[in-house]
């Protein structure tokens, strides 16, 4: 069958950010109204594995995984886990010999079942439990980022005589940036990190150099999320600089890392602009080098930890219509998911794309809201996005840029079971997760 491109407009924004496409470079649109990813039909897809589906084109996730390393050859490439994390997307991240962030025992369980190197992944958490240190100590994690005072203490009573823990500090470098209040942690007043304005930030370190059990390598900071631009990161080094330069003239140390987190955006409709690797290594890695030099400070091997941006755009939701009805002057197009496989237009307000696949139609347009089957009138997956007017139960529709915080998310909101995510490559398609059945939602309902 004949394989056309999807037609994308691509409309010049201001900033320093590129407008980016919503569907994974593989999407192909199907005569007959069908659309292929990774080269296999979406509705074929939607047919085997059921719906609410997830699909992700591993050579997506591949080709923005190495985008990341090709524009940052020295740096360290630490794929934040909790945007999506299975399997094979273990086996990937390590094929592109990318590092690993994680912030759970879960999360790092799993990639040491997969023989994730240890040596590679970075633990995260606000507040991190006694079961995730000892996990992160007895695999051997490469660094544990240290988010509060506490836990220096707590952390380094863990780790056994004679042995050292590398340790990163996550400061607060009072930079604000990311899509929404929920994701902002590059400023104080929000629970992660340790400010660098109050003080805090430099307290910690001190604290830190006095345990002989811990070895500081660096420092972290992460600003937020779904961060646009990249001038927030530039301020960040700035700040971060100065703060070296401050510990090196109190202490007399200096330090090999620098993590600088993630947090680059992506579009969830054409033309929202996503930060490209390359402008970041020239614009971010040249400020480091720059501010370092000034201060006669080495500089430090840079960390980055995107998540979304290498995940994000590789996924695509596929949800059948169940019911399609009038209320109050707006058409609502109810589909077999929802809040539970994605909860971020209710937590976060996110528009999203929404393309019907499988069938040809001259109907036009007309602006639609898709909801789920939630037990709540907020169960909204896409406000006033505009769909074909015969839309009807039965019809498929996709929602691409669905590969990170989704499934990652999801719940067992109403027991309706966590969907499926299958992966798409070179025309073929194979199941990674399973769906959630009824079955092991009752397993965990143990007492009476
Ligand atoms: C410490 C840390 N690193 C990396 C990330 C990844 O963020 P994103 O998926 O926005 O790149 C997060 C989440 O925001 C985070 O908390
Ligand atoms: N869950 C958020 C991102 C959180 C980032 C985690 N540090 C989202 O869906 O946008």
């Amino acid at each position: 069958m004949p394989l056309v491109p999807v037609p994308v407009p691509l409309p010049d924004l201001p900033g320093s950010a590129p407008a980016a496409v919503v569907w994974p470079a593989s999407a192909q649109a199907l005569p007959g109204g069908d659309l292929a990813v990774g080269g296999v039909p979406l509705t074929e897809l939607a047919d085997r594995f059921g719906t609410p589906c997830y699909v992700v084109d591993e050579d997506e996730v591949r080709a923005r995984a190495r985008a990341w390393r090709a524009a940052l050859p020295d740096a360290e490439v630490a794929y934040a886990g909790k945007a999506f994390l299975c399997r094979a997307m273990v086996h990937w991240i390590e094929e592109e010999g990318l590092s690993l962030d994680v912030c759970s025992a879960g999360e790092l369980e799993l990639a040491a079942h997969c023989g994730f190197p240890a040596e590679r992944i970075v633990l995260h958490g606000n507040a991190k439990s006694p079961e995730d240190l000892r996990t992160a100590l007895r695999l051997g994690v490469g660094r544990v980022v240290i988010d509060s005072t506490g836990e220096i203490a707590r952390l380094a009573a863990l780790v056994p005589a004679g042995a050292r823990q590398r340790v990163l500090v996550r400061v607060v470098p009072g930079v604000a940036a990311g899509a929404h209040a929920a994701v902002r942690t590059g400023v104080a007043g929000q629970k992660f990190g340790l400010p660098v304005a109050g003080g805090e930030a430099e307290d910690a370190v001190e604290r830190v150099l006095g345990q002989p059990r811990l070895e500081l390598v660096g420092l972290h900071c992460h600003l937020g999320s779904q961060i646009t631009d990249l001038d927030p990161y530039v301020t960040a080094v700035r700040r971060l600089v100065t703060l070296l330069a401050r510990l090196r003239d109190k202490h007399g140390v200096t330090f090999p890392e620098l993590d600088l987190g993630g947090g680059f955006a992506i579009a969830y409709r054409d033309g929202e602009a996503s930060p490209d690797p390359g402008a970041y290594a020239r614009r971010v890695g040249g400020e480091l080098a720059l501010r370092c030099g000034e201060a006669d400070l080495p500089v430090p091997r840079l960390t980055v930890e995107p998540g979304r941006w290498i995940a994000g755009p590789a996924g695509v939701a596929l949800y059948r219509v169940l019911a399609v009805k009038r209320s109050g002057n707006r058409t609502f197009v109810a589909v077999d998911g929802g809040m539970s496989d994605n909860p971020r237009p209710a937590l976060y307000g996110v528009r999203y794309t929404v393309r019907l696949v499988g069938r040809p139609t001259a109907a036009p347009a007309r602006a639609m809201t898709v909801v789920g089957r939630h037990c709540e009138a907020g169960d909204v997956l896409a406000e006033d996005v505009p769909l074909p007017g015969d839309v009807r139960p039965g019809d498929v529709l996709a929602v691409p840029a669905a590969g990170a915080y989704h499934v990652s998310m999801a719940s067992a909101y109403n027991l309706v079971g966590r969907p499926p995510v299958a992966a798409v490559r070179d025309g073929r398609a194979r199941l990674l997760v399973r769906r959630e059945t009824l079955d092991d939602l009752r397993g965990r309902d143990v007492g009476v």
